[in-house]
């Protein structure tokens, strides 16, 4: 469970997020899309104690976010992998878990690679491996952490079209079988829609919440629920709360074409 109450991170003259208030339930996947430079890194990087807020405050699980993070309970996957290079793939993977003090499942560890194209890369140095394949080890690391709690942002950013919507369902699938709580930030609303339960709004200038969007789509999703007519009227919706928060008319004129 993640609890965000009126929020604020200033950094000199930039009010980058302005009171966001949000809680999410356990087990929920929530996504957060908006523009460039709204907040939404800040907004993850603050529910994981990695930005302390200027005024209000942020809790997982009931307790502050460095708690939760030093008993292994906050999973992080970021725009650009964080592996050490050190270490190999099936290393970085196992690791956090032995920094946890739990057991690391090695086995489990080479499937989960396996599993996400890596099988013939388990034993390769972060050096060996495109940015891409780096991308999905550190998804893969956050998933085998096992963490109550995954903070993700733009994990796939990386990721070609393809690779993307294969890590989506490994992801969709492992939280399916957890009642892990997700909060997940894009750029993309098909890919915000695909994935949550519920899609959180931001708007800039100054950054903060605008809407949070109720998606009604069935689960299991696969990538052909993206050519459902349902799946087209959830992202229409919700880039028109984008528009409506920009203050331009650009959506009307494409309309017109
Ligand atoms: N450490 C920092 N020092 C100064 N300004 C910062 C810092 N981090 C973020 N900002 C500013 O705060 C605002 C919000 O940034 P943030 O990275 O949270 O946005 P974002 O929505 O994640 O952007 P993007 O989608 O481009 O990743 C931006 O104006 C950014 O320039």
């Amino acid at each position: 469970m993640i609890d965000v109450e009126e929020l604020t991170v200033r950094f000199d003259d930039v009010l980058a997020l302005d009171g966001a208030s949000l809680s999410v339930d356990d087990g929920e996947f929530l996504t957060v899309v908006g523009p460039s430079g709204c907040g939404k890194t800040t907004l993850l990087r603050s529910v994981g104690g990695l930005q302390t807020p200027t005024s209000g405050e942020a809790r997982v699980g009931g307790d502050p976010p460095e708690t939760a993070q030093s008993a292994g309970d906050l999973g992080f996957v970021f725009q650009s992998h964080t592996l050490f290079p050190w270490k190999t793939a099936l290393e970085n993977v196992v690791f956090l878990r032995e920094l946890a003090g739990r057991d690391p499942e090695r086995e489990r560890a080479r499937e989960r690679l396996d599993t996400a194209g890596l099988g013939d890369a388990v034993d390769a140095y972060p050096r060996e491996l495109s940015g891409g394949m780096c991308q999905r080890v550190a998804i893969v690391r956050a998933m085998h952490l096992g963490a109550s709690t995954l903070l993700m942002d733009e994990p796939f950013g990386e990721l070609d079209e393809l690779t993307r919507y294969d890590m989506a369902a490994s992801v969709l699938e492992s939280w399916r079988d957890s009642d892990r709580t997700v909060l997940f930030v894009t750029h993309s609303v098909p890919e915000a829609v695909l994935l949550g339960d519920q899609v959180i709004v931001m708007a800039d200038n100054p950054g903060r919440i605008v809407d949070r969007v109720d998606v009604s789509l069935p689960r299991p999703r696969e990538e052909s629920t993206m050519d459902t007519a349902g799946f087209a009227e959830q992202v229409a919706e919700i880039r028109q709360v984008l528009r409506q928060n920009r203050g331009d008319d650009e959506g009307a004129i494409y309309a017109e074409r």
